[in-house]
């Protein structure tokens, strides 16, 4: 998993942005229009001089206010295909659109600009600072979003509720259980209000009652935010709640 290399800044790239942004901004709220396509995506590495096919040919879509899995076993492109989806990478034939604005065409600053604003990210270690509370987490994430102060505390202390933890604002990680501290991180990925959570086994490290909370607070963040969650997942146990399920078998959706 990485950020993709080239800077190429330019004011070209930022009112392309702004083109999307104002369109995005524009198109009427419809329940029915996919939030994200992905048409014909195929992802090659180049490794040891060999070309490494990884997806080959995926085609998928993510309607808002949806719960979908990815499935398969390791290897099969799950992360890859995440990391496209999220505009961390970019395909090397196919089309990706999220929310009509074309990914596979856009440079790294122009998708670092739209992440920001309008994708959560959750991984299977939380990613929380150490030293920070609960509350002074989620609160970072709204700082890097460059979200105005004065809406912090509301903002964070409505994340915290919501996942179950308004309890246990003020305790660092370490004084949290692993289900815990995922449901801080699940607060601090929502807390910018994106419209798209991708989740990288996001119930990994959890025993079945955690994992079982956890899915019961992305059903509620689903109803509440308005947001389309996509996440992998290994865990049969947990796929009945989700709106799809995409089986993945080496690079292909079955
Ligand atoms: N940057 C990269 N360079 C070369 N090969 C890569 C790169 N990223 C992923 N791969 C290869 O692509 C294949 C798919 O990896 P990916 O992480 O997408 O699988 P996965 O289904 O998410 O697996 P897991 O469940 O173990 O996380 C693997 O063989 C991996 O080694």
């Amino acid at each position: 998993m990485g950020w993709w290399g080239s800077k190429q800044a330019s004011t070209e790239a930022v009112d392309a942005v702004e083109t999307y942004e104002t369109a995005a901004a524009q198109a009427p709220a419809d329940a029915t229009k996919p939030l994200l396509i992905v048409e014909a995506v195929e992802r090659t590495f180049q490794v040891g001089g060999q070309p490494l096919h990884v997806l080959k040919g995926i085609h998928m879509e993510l309607k808002p206010r949806q719960l979908i899995m990815l499935r398969g076993r390791s290897g099969s492109g799950k992360t890859t295909l995440l990391n496209m989806i999220g505009g961390l990478d970019q395909p090397t034939r196919g089309h990706i659109f999220f929310q009509d604005r074309p990914f596979h065409r856009m440079g790294d600053d122009e998708r670092t600009k739209v992440r920001r604003k309008h994708i959560g990210f959750i991984f299977q270690a939380y990613a929380l600072m150490p030293l920070l509370s609960a509350y002074e987490n989620v609160e970072l994430s709204l700082r890097m979003a460059g979200v105005p102060g004065q809406e912090w505390k509301k903002r964070v202390e409505h994340c915290l509720e919501l996942v179950g933890l308004a309890k246990r604002m003020h305790h660092r990680p370490f004084e949290l259980s692993g289900g815990e501290q995922q449901r801080v991180a699940i607060a601090k990925a929502i807390a910018h209000k994106p419209e798209m959570l991708l989740a990288d086994e996001p119930t990994a490290e959890l025993d079945s009652q955690m994992a079982a909370q956890i899915m019961s607070v992305f059903q509620t963040i689903i109803r509440t935010e308005q947001v389309t969650i996509c996440m992998t997942t290994h865990d049969p146990t947990i796929l009945e709640v989700a709106d799809h399920v995409y089986e993945m078998v080496d690079g292909k959706f079955i």
